[in-house]
């Protein structure tokens, strides 16, 4: 059987080397006033985003996040004031050809629904002329990147997908032409909380990946502590309460705006910072989808395991069972014949991890990587020494 131990497993996914595509986005001195308004919707407002790092916007309805994002690609155009792209001015370009050169994705994925997820995503690199070769390679390359297998996707309407995977095309229209910048409005506002959590999980994975500069709003602090790599809490007028790092926005909030908008501080809030990655998880061996369930039993329980994951061709799980479970299955199959909970992926937040594991009959919750390959097993137990800890510290 082709069992594998951690030793053998595939290296870390963060060993390997990527390269920042993304640009540096500066505001500078940025006012916008709408037509008949007495008070700007942006006053003055001067940032930076630097290359590579994702930015999230976040603050009470009405503060002018949507209208700063919107500035960036010139739906709106600033009524003074000068916002650059990797040093270029925007105004250096027509409208229409900066677009195409900036994704942007819009909650509910905004696909159009008379074309297949193919020519959804295939949209933009079309209008740039891309020749028909490179087009169809992107798309297959880009369902692979959101996780849809693309047999199976390529052709369907969005009509005939879930909300969770018209957003993923989505995702992956706004990276179609490679652009360096990726605007994303609430994106993820019109899904459940579980398929939420997988898309945040997923487009952290995915920019690790691709290393874009990341411009995402949102009304959720917690989606924006988790997936920042600065947080940017606005007040009425875009005033900058705070454009920090989490961490920072969490443990020194710089006012009361930004206090009472993270909410009071309680210990436990390290739970919605810490990633599954910095917990110990197992790394126990594992079979393979085709093998033999009682050979793998008997391999599990001579290395001290309860139970048996089976990985796929591509390392990812596509089963976890007791020892009596595989021994009864025989040959392993690639689908579990029951419902599992979903992996958590390796960014995931503890907050998420423990959600998922609640519902876990294992007493822990497989924890997968890049394209969704198994990295290793997060148990209850991990978790519950980790809170400990935290508490502790906390209190001391
Ligand atoms: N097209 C428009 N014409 C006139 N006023 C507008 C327009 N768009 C937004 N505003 C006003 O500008 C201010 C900022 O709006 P904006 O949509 O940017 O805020 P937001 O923080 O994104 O809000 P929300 O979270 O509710 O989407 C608000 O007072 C809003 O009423």
């Amino acid at each position: 059987m082709s069992t594998t131990t951690s030793d053998h497993a595939a290296p870390r996914d963060d060993e390997s080397p990527s390269t920042v595509s993304g640009a540096e986005i500066v505001f500078t001195d940025v006012v916008k006033t709408y037509p008949g308004m007495s008070a700007p919707a942006v006053d003055h407002l001067s940032l930076t985003v630097p290359a590579g790092e994702i930015a999230m916007f976040v603050g009470p309805s009405g503060c002018g996040k949507t209208t700063t994002l919107k500035m960036i690609n010139r739906l709106y155009e600033p009524t003074s004031g000068t916002i650059t792209i990797g040093g270029e001015d925007i105004r250096s370009k027509n409208a229409t050809e900066l677009r195409r050169t900036i994704g942007y994705v819009i909650q509910g994925g905004s696909l159009f629904p008379h074309m297949t997820v193919r020519q959804n995503i295939a949209l933009v690199p079309g209008l740039l002329k891309w020749d028909k070769q490179r087009i169809a390679q992107r798309v297959e390359d880009l369902l692979e990147l959101v996780g849809l297998d693309p047999d199976r996707y390529r052709d369907r309407f969005p009509r005939e997908l879930s909300g969770g995977q018209q957003q993923r095309v989505g995702v992956a229209r706004g990276l179609a032409a490679d652009p360096p910048v990726l605007l994303m409005d609430e994106p993820f506002g019109a899904v459940d909380p579980i398929t939420r959590q997988r898309l945040q999980d997923e487009l952290m994975s995915i920019q690790e990946e691709v290393q874009k500069t990341i411009v995402f709003v949102t009304h959720d602090i917690d989606e924006a502590i988790k997936l920042g790599d600065r947080v940017l809490v606005l007040q009425e007028g875009a005033e900058i309460a705070q454009y920090d790092t989490p961490t920072n926005i969490l443990s020194a909030p710089a006012n009361e705006f930004v206090e009472d908008f993270v909410g009071s501080g309680s210990s436990l809030k390290q739970l919605s910072l810490a990633r599954v990655d910095e917990l110990d998880l197992l790394h126990p061996l594992t079979a393979s989808v085709g093998d033999d369930g009682g050979t793998a039993a008997e391999a599990a329980r001579a290395a001290g395991q309860k139970d048996v994951i089976v990985l796929d061709s591509r390392r990812r799980p596509a089963g976890w069972y007791t020892l009596g479970e595989a021994t009864r299955l025989g040959r392993l199959p690639a689908q579990s014949p029951r419902d599992e909970p979903t992996p958590v992926d390796r960014r995931a937040t503890i907050n998420d991890a423990l959600d998922t594991m609640l519902a876990s009959t294992h007493g822990g919750v497989l924890v997968t990587g890049r394209r969704d390959e198994f990295v290793g097993v997060l148990t209850f137990r991990s978790v519950t020494e980790y809170i400990q800890a935290t508490a502790e510290d906390a209190s001391s």
